[in-house]
């Protein structure tokens, strides 16, 4: 990776820094709920502070469309990110034109100023040039630190990094950095761990996945879909019967690469997916025709444990079972308890990232112990998937 960093960069004392942040966090009405996304980037925005920078902060929020919906304003945002800076954010109801250019012109060395959601301009996501060339004209220097969203090529993402010097911020760096340690130069014996609900959407991921990596462990809803495909019968699971011939096709490649797929070899079944709801654990061979596979089986566990043991590193997206409800969180808490145990103890590292796999995590009461955990979902499983990220290209040209 060759991309410049905050290290490129000396004392900034009048200069404007436009930075790309993702602050697309779960609201609750006007309280933002997870303030992980804010927390990551204040390192960025302190250390650029410091230096004497004005930095102006952009982001989007929510999908408007190129409109103005009041209800995906950034407001209640600048107030959050006041609160967890510790320092006053000024935010402009705008990001380009009048609005912004003022409020940027009253900014001293330090401060701090949030700009209005960037998709409430259709050139955002368009990558359009005259609005890439309003956004720079805002600022000296482009700081991405916006990992999560460097999968969209939009002006704030992409166009900028091709008009003004552009510099990785920390987490951007971080990201990068802790993805190349578990997949471009890792310590082998490389696991992935991969479950969740759809196969489909994982399908690019699973066929780069196993040219990449030693051991992978398929689980979840996902795993039925295996089983299938290698004639289990899988009674009301969840499974994509369509995509048998691609799962077959991902089992051969994974045998010409080299790669052991560990399926799951018994499963938790219950009639209904609610909380409390009767279940037993079979056989995969034994699923009952009206029962449906939740979680995998305490024999799963220990082999997912055993290749947890012989791994050195691991890299994890999607849970193993439907962990929101109990008890079928049992092999996710149980892997990623188990994982964390290792990382802490200096044997493994751990890197994982998507929206439900970190909230299982945090279910786990894990997160922090893991080597790294990306705050990105999409951007998170396309650059596993092998596809470049237009957000992170710009930043290496
Ligand atoms: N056996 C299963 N049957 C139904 N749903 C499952 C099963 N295993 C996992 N899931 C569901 O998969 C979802 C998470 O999958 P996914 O969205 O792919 O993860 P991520 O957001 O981390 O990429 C969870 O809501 C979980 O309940
Ligand atoms: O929250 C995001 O996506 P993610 O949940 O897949 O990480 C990013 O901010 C990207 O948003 P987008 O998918 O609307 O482009």
């Amino acid at each position: 990776m060759t991309f410049k960093t905050l290290d490129d960069l000396g004392n900034l004392s009048g200069r404007r820094a436009l930075v790309r942040v993702d602050l697309n966090v779960p609201m609750d009405g006007n309280r933002v709920t997870d303030t992980t996304r804010i927390d990551r980037v204040l390192p960025t925005i302190r250390e650029l502070s410091d230096k004497g920078a004005r930095v102006v902060l952009l982001a989007h929020f929510g999908r408007p469309k190129g409109a103005v919906m009041p209800e995906m304003s950034l407001a209640p945002v600048a107030a959050a990110l006041t609160e967890r800076l510790g320092r006053p954010v000024a935010f402009a109801a705008d990001c380009i034109g009048d609005l912004a250019a003022s409020l940027i012109d009253g900014l001293k060395d330090g401060d701090v100023a949030l700009l209005e959601n960037t998709r409430f301009h259709a050139g955002e996501e368009k990558n359009d040039g005259a609005f890439a060339d309003a956004l720079a004209a805002l600022g000296d220097l482009y700081v991405n630190d916006a990992f999560s969203a460097a999968h969209r090529a939009h002006a704030s993402t992409e166009g900028l990094a091709r008009r003004l010097p552009a510099y990785a911020g920390r987490t951007m760096q971080a990201e990068l950095e802790a993805l190349a340690s578990a997949l471009t130069t890792p310590v082998r014996p490389v696991l992935a761990v991969v479950g969740g609900a759809k196969v489909s959407s994982k399908i690019d991921l699973l066929e780069n996945l196993v040219k990449k990596v030693d051991m992978l462990v398929i689980g979840g809803g996902m795993a039925n879909t295996f089983l299938a495909a290698k004639g289990v019968s899988v009674g009301k699971s969840l499974c994509e019967h369509d995509l048998a011939d691609t799962a077959r096709r991902i089992m051969d490649a994974a045998t010409a690469a080299g790669c052991e797929i560990v399926l799951p070899v018994d499963a938790v079944v219950a009639r209904e997916f609610k909380a409390g709801a009767a279940s037993e654990t079979v056989s995969v061979d034994a699923v009952p025709a009206d029962a449906m596979i939740l979680d995998v089986g305490a024999a799963s566990i220990d082999n997912v444990r055993a290749k947890i043991d012989a791994a050195a590193t691991l890299v994890w997206n999607g849970p193993l079972g439907a962990f929101e409800i109990e008890p079928f969180d049992t092999a996710t808490v149980a892997a990623a308890r188990h994982a964390a145990e290792r990382t802490r103890a200096g044997s493994l590292t751990t890197v994982a990232g998507g929206g439900d796999t970190v909230a299982a995590l945090n279910h786990a009461g894990v997160a922090d112990d893991f080597s790294y955990v990306s705050t990105a979902g999409g951007a998170f499983l396309e650059w596993l998937e092998g596809k470049a990220l237009p957000g992170v290209v710009a930043l290496e040209n």
